[in-house]
């Protein structure tokens, strides 16, 4: 697939979480459309932290087509399933309790092999070739959507500052042994497959995160690392932020519409 320059990042911004996770989820609606039609699924990774629950516009929106969601975890806590600090537990009891997503189409970690981080994260790598290499037949798995948060320090995923994680280009699915966000043992996927993704969706809400946005996206040389995804097999990149979180961001707003 052809490399092409990163396009610039679309900036949506709304005055409140209410109508931010609105126009989400008309956005995700969208791009499943466009997906099934074009491939006969919607391939979508997803994030922790506070992004399960803003994907809870998408329980009761027509249009929807949950038989069709092949879902991974863009990173994990590498602990039980039922587990407090579990994405897929987060993601569950927040989203897919509450909607007909097929259980057998949501990808988790195997716990099992939890002791040894190396053969668990090789295994869900694994789980991405079975779902994307007969398929897609590309080098890199190629997402539909991914959806991504951003920590104060400027991190997404579990891709922290500094990390030599940031440098990984080969592997699809790392691990982190010493993430400076709890818990410490966790699985990401890396560069190589999140700029590689068709969409990549940043949801970010709050004053708190005024001034990691405003370095983020006013100042991508600084290199943090919600500032490197770039998507270049052609990707775009998109934020979805409410206004105070984007107080300080000179970066031009693009408005909503679909
Ligand atoms: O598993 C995780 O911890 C998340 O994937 C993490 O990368 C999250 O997206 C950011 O820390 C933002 O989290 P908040 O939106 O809750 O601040």
């Amino acid at each position: 697939m052809p490399t092409t320059a990163p396009s610039s990042p679309i900036l949506y911004s709304f005055p409140s979480s209410t109508e931010l996770c609105d126009a989400l989820a008309n956005f995700i609606i969208k791009a499943q459309k466009e997906s099934i039609e074009k491939k006969g699924r919607f391939s979508v990774a997803i994030s922790g932290g506070s992004l399960p629950t803003q994907l809870n516009a998408l329980i009761n929106k027509p249009g929807v087509r949950w038989d069709k969601w092949q879902v991974f975890y863009a990173d994990e806590r590498v602990v039980p399933l039922d587990h407090a600090d579990s994405n897929h537990k987060l993601c569950t009891d927040e989203l897919f309790s509450k909607v007909p997503i097929l259980k057998d189409n949501i990808h988790t970690i195997d716990f099992s092999l939890a002791d040894d981080l190396e053969e668990l994260s090789d295994a869900y790598e694994k789980e991405l070739i079975r779902e994307f290499a007969q398929k897609d037949s590309a080098r890199f798995p190629v997402f539909d959507l991914i959806l991504l948060g951003t920590g104060p320090d400027g991190h997404t995923a579990s891709l922290f500052p500094g990390h030599p994680l940031l440098t990984e280009e080969d592997r699809w699915v790392a691990y982190i042994e010493d993430s400076p966000k709890p818990p410490p043992r966790r699985i990401t996927f890396t560069y190589p497959v999140i700029n590689h993704a068709s969409r990549v969706a940043f949801v970010v809400s709050g004053a708190a995160k005024a001034d990691t946005l405003q370095t983020v996206l006013d100042k991508p040389e600084e290199g943090l690392p919600a500032s490197r995804v770039r998507p270049t097999h052609p990707g775009q990149v998109y934020w979805f932020v409410d206004d105070p979180a984007v107080s300080k961001v000179s970066f031009p707003r693009t408005p909503f519409k679909l």
